[in-house]
């Protein structure tokens, strides 16, 4: 009877609503890959499609300093949505390495997550995931690299190519900082390893809880440690969405860090994500030593709103 499909589509449940983040069909998968990547979000996809939301501001009346500063550079519609979504479906590492101080050796332990993609340029992926030499594009022997490298999933393919549009800057590497608390930080350092080739440009996104971006001129002689006076040190409190661009001789003459920090929005959690451009196999190892490591997979849970192992046969007493 009529009425009874009317009373049963009335009773029936809603039907269940389709997770806002994407299925695993059409994902980003890869043997190196500890599980598949989804694609972005339509809307997510379609969002990127107006960045950069902001024009860049160039900053260079410092020494040696040459910026473009995005505020933002993800349209603010879009920011939080790809923020829960990168913390959600990408894998992390808590790496750690020994370092010798004179004859002692020390393990560091790296103060927050990391994960990395990219190749540098002698090789590249073909369709199937396979890695080819650059020059010959026959498959890369399998000595040229210790590590495993990783392709870069399509939603972060998604943001290199419009990163690559508006800078005019070409990047084969990602690399992707989480940063779960005011506890994790990273101290003064500068990205001007030789592998970059001299005057490295690196993009860099904030997304998620803002954080000091703090930066100070390197010392200009070996003997003394004073900085040139004229230049003083910069703070930029970055937000979700904002991108600085670091380029010319900022690598080569400045220092970067994001300092510990106490209470704020810290604790919310953020992500850093930058691309590069490593120009020979050293980078690769080099990149994927420090932010791949060799110890256990995290994930974040989105329950207990933390970051956990996953798989690692350890679990908590219930
Ligand atoms: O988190 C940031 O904004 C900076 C990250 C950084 O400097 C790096 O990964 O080299
Ligand atoms: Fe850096």
């Amino acid at each position: 009877m009529s009425n009874k499909r009317t009373l049963d589509s009335f009773f029936k449940p809603p039907e269940a609503k389709k997770p806002k983040l994407a299925s695993t069909e059409d994902a980003s998968g890869h043997s190196t890959y500890p599980f598949p990547i989804p694609q972005l979000t339509t809307s997510v996809s379609e969002g990127l499609g107006f960045a950069p939301a902001n024009e860049g501001r160039q900053i260079n009346d410092q020494l040696d300093l040459d910026l473009l500063y995005f505020q933002p550079y993800i349209p603010k519609d879009v920011e939080r949505e790809l923020f829960n979504f990168l913390r959600q479906e990408l894998f992390f590492y808590r790496v750690q390495y020994q370092i010798k101080r004179g004859s002692i050796e020390t393990q560091i332990n790296t103060p927050r997550f990391t994960t990395v993609f990219g190749v540098d340029e002698s090789s590249y992926f073909a369709r199937d995931g396979s890695l080819l030499d650059s020059k010959n594009h026959r498959p890369v022997p399998s000595d040229r690299y210790k590590c495993r490298p990783r392709p870069i999933p399509s939603c972060l393919e998604a943001l290199r190519k419009v990163t690559e549009g508006s800078t005019g800057c070409k990047f084969n590497f990602c690399l992707v900082n989480y940063y779960a608390s005011g506890n994790d930080s990273i101290s003064f350092h500068s990205d001007d390893e030789r592998f970059l080739g001299p005057d490295p440009a690196i993009a860099s996104f904030s997304l998620g809880a803002k954080r000091d971006f703090l930066m100070k001129h390197k010392p200009i002689t070996r003997s003394g440690e004073e900085p040139p006076a004229e230049s003083k040190s910069l703070k930029y409190p970055l937000a979700s969405g904002d991108m600085i661009l670091m380029r010319g001789k900022t690598q080569s003459n400045w220092l970067h860090s994001i300092p510990k920090r106490k209470g704020g929005e810290s604790d919310r959690g953020r992500i850093n994500i930058t691309f590069r451009k490593a120009l020979v196999r050293g980078g690769t190892e080099n990149y994927y030593q420090y932010n791949v490591g060799s110890g256990g997979v995290y994930r974040w849970d989105q329950t207990k709103q933390e970051m956990r192992p996953v798989n690692s046969g350890v679990e908590d007493e219930v």
